[in-house]
């Protein structure tokens, strides 16, 4: 028996290594596995990103690490930190199973992405609520945090040195920066476009956010757009990323910087989808592009994690 309470810290979860690739990928289609051609799509981009350990895996080991320091300087004893995946190992279900060895009665739930959508951290939290309530813990769940001041912050301040280093970017590739029409990307994950019928939050909260972070950090001219839909036949919400730049070349845009607010940490949808394939995009389309450093372990980011369990601890009782 233990009074402390558990956090259950939740990320998409990585591939453990290369030959893991397609049981991950299986996992993800909810065991369905891949098409050879699919498999090898997926494995040419985890090629192109990971030099050892998959950068996902780090992160998120390293964000959990950090948060329960943190939770320590706030709180000394009261919190104990779990990790539970999404796709890979520990699982949900298992980070839950742990607690429940350890003797925790209660928990909260936390998920390393801030913007709620049924889809994606709905799904989380179902998964670990179900698993705590059939091992008698009780649990609550942290559904958002996008607009978390904190949070805000860190991603502002990532805005204005972004546009910092996008601004010698230019001067190096044009010979000039002054005139030159820049605009600032904000990005997420898209989804199917089924969301909309569901009233999910995820558009408007990702909206949200890019509206706070563009007004804090002075910048007038920004848009959305989405970026890594699914190779599925079903629609996703659009326009994406490569689409949206080539109609800012058209618009007579020659830089970007692109800030990818749903998400957290370094890994495949940044290191890959922005760094190398929209890179190499905007290059042909003789655009100057940069994006803002992600959040990883940002001390900014653990406190708005930090605040978001404390106030969550409040609706659980008394012990
Ligand atoms: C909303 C959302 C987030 C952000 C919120 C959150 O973080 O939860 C996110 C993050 C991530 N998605 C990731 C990886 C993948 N997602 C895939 C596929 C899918 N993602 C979806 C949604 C999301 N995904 C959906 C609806 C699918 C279709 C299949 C399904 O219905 O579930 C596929 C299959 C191939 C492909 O489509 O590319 C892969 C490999 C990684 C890990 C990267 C790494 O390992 O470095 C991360 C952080
Ligand atoms: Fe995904």
């Amino acid at each position: 028996m233990s009074n402390r309470i558990g956090v259950l810290v939740m990320s998409y979860g990585t591939p453990q290594s290369m030959d893991d690739i397609e049981a991950y990928y299986t996992h993800i289609r909810r065991g369905h596995a891949p098409t050879p051609e699919l498999l090898e799509e997926l494995r040419g981009r985890y090629e192109a990103i990971v030099g050892g350990v998959f950068p996902l895996r780090e992160n998120t080991d390293r964000q959990v690490a950090t948060l329960q320091d943190k939770l320590e300087q706030v709180a000394p004893g009261r919190y104990v930190c779990y990790q539970g995946l999404k796709h890979a190992h520990p699982l949900i279900e298992e980070g839950v199973q742990a607690m429940a060895a350890d003797g925790i009665k209660q928990a909260i739930g936390i998920v390393l992405a801030p913007h709620y959508s049924v889809m994606s951290v709905g799904s989380y939290l179902k998964r670990a609520k179900e698993q705590a309530s059939e091992l008698g813990i009780e649990f609550t769940g942290v559904e958002s945090y996008h607009l978390h001041p904190k949070l805000v912050a860190a991603l502002t301040e990532r805005v204005t040195d972004g546009l910092q280093k996008l601004a010698d970017t230019v001067r190096a590739e044009k010979n000039h920066a002054e005139g030159v029409k820049t605009k600032v990307l904000f990005s997420a994950h898209s989804l199917p476009e089924k969301i909309r019928e569901m009233n999910d939050p995820y558009e408007k909260q990702l909206l949200e956010t890019s509206e706070a972070v563009a007004q804090a950090a002075g910048v007038k001219d920004w848009q959305f757009t989405w970026q890594s839909a699914g190779r599925t036949r079903e629609p996703w919400l659009g326009p994406d990323i490569l689409e949206t730049f080539r109609t800012l070349r058209e618009e007579g845009y020659e830089a970007a910087l692109v800030a990818p607010i749903g998400f957290v940490s370094d890994h495949l949808e940044v290191l890959y989808d922005l760094d190398i394939e929209a890179k190499a995009f905007t290059a042909e389309l003789g655009m100057s592009m940069e994006r803002i450093a992600m959040l990883n372990s940002d001390p900014y980011y653990m406190e708005a994690l930090a605040d978001s369990i404390a106030e969550a601890a409040a609706n659980l009782g008394n012990a």
